[in-house]
């Protein structure tokens, strides 16, 4: 039975679904860190969380059980998204379920830091009547800049304009044209928007470009008592230039919600005139926290129970119906990554994959993570699934390859590998799925036939004589060993040439027996190679 570990406060609408979704376990553990996190994850298939957990590599070290991280809310910054892959992690989120709230937080940070709202009361409480002191600025008719204009920085060019703001704006990913069409004036660079704007309000996540967007040599560009708003990632505004404008008189206002170390109790900032704070809560309205944990519930208890995988950040998205169109092909993809790594164990070079017909227009790169899993599953010691099969791969330096053609072939959907070893020696195979999932070995080498592609095969290279299928048969049937399925190949349609042939067997047969097949005159080679029984799935294709 599926468990999922919950391990930041999350609203009861949440809890209340996790306690209805059949068949899944839950416990709310919330303020781990160190050992005791890693230990605690490594007891759950699935993880939810906000922004209070740092999951890091060494929360992950280790850990064979845990499937999927959800975070309830947009930054998964607290969450090593490398780590989370290197280990199968599947990392997803809940992008939308905060955004109007989030919008409205730096909407009233910029109103309460123009009006002075909490000095003012600050003075009441303190017993004086500062009317003159708090005199403050109104923002209609003044310009507002937006950097980051996503979900939540759209929704603030929004409600800016609502307050007859005029408003600059700049995202790399935003057209010229588009902008305008939302009445936003465009910027090229942001550097250049600076010197514009009365107001400043940043929307995007940290990142290297947005690192330190404003520090010391930014203000300089900025407008004299530019008001500076951060609701989005702590380090967008450099804190120690904060101060620093701020003293100088450059900077006339600023408020945060994030800081670059969360939580923060204690900031230079604190206290300074001008300066409005709050503890990281933009997210934090009964409705946004509904939304997004009764998303981030909803994904995690699909993805457990189905597979299906939605807003992942380190995977591409696997939705029930694709999943279920694909569910076959992921199976042969993952078959045939298995029978690859038994025609060369040891030394892979490059493998090159082609997708044909109909399979061709479909996710093709989620059926080349599937026959890398295949490829590397009992090479490793870390278990191989979709999201870090690929990973695992590149990292060992084999060159994996794919080319789509949707032209149909012999078959209505196939997928084929061409491998080669460090040694120079080459293999090539196709598969198809034959019905809706049974699937089945159709060409090898070179050679087309029809084989069972599951359970414990022999796969032998003979010449194509009289008494080969007679010969081998006896041999194993000396050792009991049963013969399921027999497939055989031969290149031509004439007699007498090189061949394949294809055992499906009960049970793995004694090295006796093998040597007594490989003594055989007409034999040139044989091995075995174990591929899931007929309707075994891997755990992350089940569901
Ligand atoms: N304070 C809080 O409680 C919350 C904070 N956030 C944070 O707000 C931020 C924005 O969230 P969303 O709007 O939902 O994300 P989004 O992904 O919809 O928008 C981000 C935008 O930033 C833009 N961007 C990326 N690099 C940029 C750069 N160098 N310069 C300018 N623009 C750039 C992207 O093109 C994108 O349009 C995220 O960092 C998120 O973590 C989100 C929710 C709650
Ligand atoms: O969980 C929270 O309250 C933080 C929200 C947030 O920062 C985000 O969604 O990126």
């Amino acid at each position: 039975m599926p468990s999922v570990i919950v391990l930041d406060t999350l609203s009861q609408e949440g809890l209340d679904l996790l306690d209805a979704a059949p068949g899944i376990t839950y416990e709310v553990r919330t303020g781990l860190k160190g050992d005791d996190l890693r230990n605690a994850l490594a007891e759950f298939d699935g993880a939810i969380c906000r922004s209070g957990v740092k999951i890091t590599p060494e929360s992950l070290e280790g850990n064979r059980k845990l499937k999927a991280i959800v975070r309830a809310g947009v930054g998964t910054d607290n969450i090593n998204s490398a780590a989370a892959t290197r280990a199968g992690v599947v990392v997803m989120n809940t992008p939308a379920g905060n955004t109007l709230s989030t919008a409205e937080h730096a909407v009233t940070l910029m109103l309460a830091l123009s009006r002075n709202v909490a000095p003012a009361y600050q003075g009441l409480i303190e017993g004086r009547w500062d009317r003159a002191k708090y005199m403050g600025a109104q923002v209609a008719g003044k310009t507002l800049g937006v950097v980051g204009l996503g979900r939540i920085g759209l929704a603030v060019v929004k409600r800016a304009q609502a307050l007859e703001m005029r408003v600059l704006g700049y995202d790399p990913f935003m057209s010229k044209e588009k902008a305008k069409e939302l009445g936003i004036e465009w910027y090229e660079k942001v550097d250049d928007m600076l010197p514009h704007v009365d107001y400043l309000s940043v929307h995007t996540p940290l990142t290297e470009e947005t690192r330190n967007l404003i520090d010391i040599p930014q203000l300089d560009r900025l407008k004299p008592g530019v008001r500076l708003i951060n609701a989005a990632r702590g380090g967008i505004y450099n804190e120690a230039a904060l101060v620093e404008g701020l003293k100088s008189g450059k900077i006339g206002g600023v408020a945060l919600d994030v800081y670059a170390e969360e939580p923060c109790t204690n900031s230079p900032l604190f206290g300074m005139p001008g300066v409005l704070c709050t503890p990281h809560l933009g997210a934090s309205t009964e409705e946004a926290q509904t939304q997004v944990a009764v998303e981030a519930v909803q994904l995690l208890t699909d993805f457990l129970s189905t597979g299906q995988i939605k807003n992942a950040v380190n995977i591409a998205s696997l939705d029930a119906k694709m999943l279920e169109q694909l569910r076959g092909y992921l199976d042969v993809a993952f078959r045939l990554g298995k029978l690859a790594a038994g025609l060369i164990p040891s030394g892979l070079k490059a493998c090159k994959l082609t997708y044909r017909g109909e399979i061709a227009g479909r996710d093709t790169k989620v059926l080349t993570a599937a026959f890398s899993a295949g490829l590397l599953q009992g090479a490793m010691a870390d278990d191989v699934n979709l999201v870090n099969a690929s990973l695992l791969l590149e990292e060992r330096g084999i060159k994996l390859s794919s080319e789509a053609r949707t032209d149909m072939g012999a078959f209505r959907s196939a997928m084929s590998f061409e491998i080669e070893g460090a040694d120079g020696q080459k293999h090539k195979a196709t598969g198809t799925v034959f019905g809706q999932s049974m699937p089945r070995l159709v060409s090898l080498d070179g050679y087309r036939l029809e084989a069972y592609l599951d359970g414990c095969l022999l796969v032998f290279t003979h010449k194509d004589v009289p008494g080969i299928i007679g010969g081998v048969g006896m041999a194993f049937g000396e050792h009991s060993v049963n013969i399921g399925q027999m497939a055989v190949g031969r290149a031509g349609d004439v007699p007498g040439g090189e061949a394949v042939g294809i055992l499906n067997l009960d049970c793995e047969p004694p090295v006796a027996a093998l040597e007594a097949v490989r003594k055989l005159a007409a034999i040139s080679s044989a091995k075995v190679i174990h591929l899931p029984s007929a309707g075994e799935l891997p755990a992350w294709l089940q569901g």
